[in-house]
């Protein structure tokens, strides 16, 4: 089968080599000609972990194409994706111009019969605004279906996520679409995948609900934190332990600055917007947002503590600028926001990250980029531990004491052990982590 996937960023090319995999005829269009040219060598504009070898393997087996010919590439599929982006717009309304773009795109080059289905998170009624504006500038009257197929991927795991996920959601009215689209997804079948098959409507409902669950819990859980670092309590004993029990799950209950990334803050926001323009309000969804966005100032207030209440004239060194790990997306980066603060208050910033550098170099000013970990260390006055990937777990600690001017380390992850901490002579902190051994900071 022949698809079409309009959109090659995180989702629309991670989707484009994952349906080549699966065995279908997959062309990927975007409109940036550069971006364009780099993919057809193989050249990605994002670190995806195994996106390289799939693309390669795509193009080398002739089934992943691209191109920025979108009228050749429509008229070519059966099935488009829209996988274009739908950022936050001014009071959280989803800003829907990429969507709408690509929806004219369709109806203008559409000349038989397409499956379109939304990949993108769009507020609930998208999938009937699409209709609406292919039936608007279609030349002729064509017939199509309108699916929504939402995403669950996460970034750095996008691949496993997509060929091994835990369920796929597709939300159409006609069966005809809805055959084509368990056809496309077939593979998963054989590994027991379970289908969620409902209306558009409810589709695209439950892409929100996911993420605004997902980010209520992690803002549960830093709310959690904040308390245990005043009442004397550890929230890694609290987290395990509430989390073991089956009805809450022990996932995203890691305490840290805050979610970021390109998703769960705008769709939270989005979640609550669109409800309220329906009458609804979702205070907990609002709530979430709010206690995430006070999260940052809370992990700078950590930091300036720890530099005795002034970080002015000080160099703090920065570990992670990533949102998360595995990625160079610093999209809502908690560690861009931290960064800019401490910058606003006086403090040299030192930082390195494993991808994210020349990214992190489009929006910060003044920051000493570093080349590797030891080399932040080197004359900083206080080491922030902002993104938890990998190779940051295994620091060679004695090292880094060596190398700060004094051996103060402020852990916004949590991935060291207070008690190992304070016996190699750290003054460390974390976040909610117990008194007793944050008393080894003083
Ligand atoms: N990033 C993620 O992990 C996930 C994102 N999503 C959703 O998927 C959507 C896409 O997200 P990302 O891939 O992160 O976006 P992105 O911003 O990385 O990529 C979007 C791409 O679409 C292209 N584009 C814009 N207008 C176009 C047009 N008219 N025709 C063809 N291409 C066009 C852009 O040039 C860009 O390359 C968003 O709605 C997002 O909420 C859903 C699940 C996971
Ligand atoms: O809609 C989307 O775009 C995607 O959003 C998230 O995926 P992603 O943003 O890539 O990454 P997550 O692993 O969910 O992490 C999001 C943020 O939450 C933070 N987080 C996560 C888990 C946790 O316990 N604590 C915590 O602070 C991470 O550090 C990161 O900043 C969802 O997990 C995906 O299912 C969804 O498809």
């Amino acid at each position: 089968m022949h698809i079409c996937v309009m959109g090659t960023g995180y989702v629309g090319l991670v989707s484009g080599a994952c349906f080549a995999e699966f065995g279908m005829q997959v062309t990927c269009c975007d409109i940036i000609p550069e971006k364009i040219e780099n993919l057809k060598e193989g050249i990605l504009p994002i670190h995806e972990p195994g996106l390289q070898e799939l693309v390669d393997k795509g193009l080398r087996e002739g089934r992943l194409n691209f191109t920025t010919d979108q009228a050749k590439a429509i008229e070519q599929a059966l099935t488009i994706f829209i996988a274009v982006g739908t950022p936050a717009g001014e009071d959280g309304a989803t800003d829907m111009r990429y969507v709408d773009d690509v929806a004219d795109t369709i109806g203008q080059y559409m000349h038989d019969y397409k499956v379109i289905a939304t990949k993108s998170t769009v507020p609930v009624g998208t999938a009937k605004r699409i209709r609406a504006r292919i039936e608007a500038v279609q030349p002729e009257p064509v017939e199509f279906s309108v699916v929504s197929n939402p995403e669950f991927l996460r970034e750095g795991a996008a691949i496993e996520d997509f060929m091994r996920p835990n369920r796929v959601v597709i939300g159409g009215e006609d069966q005809h679409a809805l055959a084509i689209m368990k056809e496309l997804y077939s593979p998963l079948y054989l590994i027991e995948t379970p289908f969620v098959i409902t209306d558009t409507t409810t589709a695209e409902m439950i892409k929100y609900a996911a993420n605004t669950f997902l980010a209520m819990k992690i803002s549960f859980i830093n709310e959690m934190a904040n308390l245990c670092d005043v009442v004397d309590a550890d929230v890694h004993d609290v987290a395990r332990a509430i989390g073991l029990d089956q009805r809450i799950g022990r996932k995203f209950l890691h305490p840290g600055p805050g979610y970021g990334g390109s998703c769960f803050p705008k769709d939270v926001q989005s979640l609550a917007h669109f409800a309220q323009e329906a009458g609804v309000k979702l205070q907990l969804a609002t709530a979430a947002h709010e206690v995430n966005q006070q999260q940052r100032g809370r992990m700078v207030e950590k930091i300036t503590a720890m530099l005795d209440g002034n970080v002015a004239g000080k160099t703090i060194g920065v570990l992670g600028l990533s949102f998360k790990p595995n990625t160079d997306d610093i999209r809502e980066a908690p560690a861009l926001d931290i960064i800019a603060e401490l910058q606003q208050q006086g403090a040299h910033i030192k930082a390195y990250d494993p991808v994210a550098i020349p990214a992190a170099q489009q929006v910060l000013r003044d920051v000493e980029y570093c080349k590797d970990s030891y080399s932040t260390c080197s004359g900083s006055d206080a080491l922030v531990l902002a993104t938890e990937w990998n190779q940051f777990r295994a620091l060679d600690l004695k090292r880094v004491q060596a190398l700060l001017n004094q051996p103060v380390m402020i852990d916004l992850r949590n991935v060291y052990e207070p008690e190992t901490m304070k016996r190699l002579g750290f003054r460390y902190t974390a976040v909610g982590r117990r008194s007793r051994q944050r008393d080894s900071a003083n």
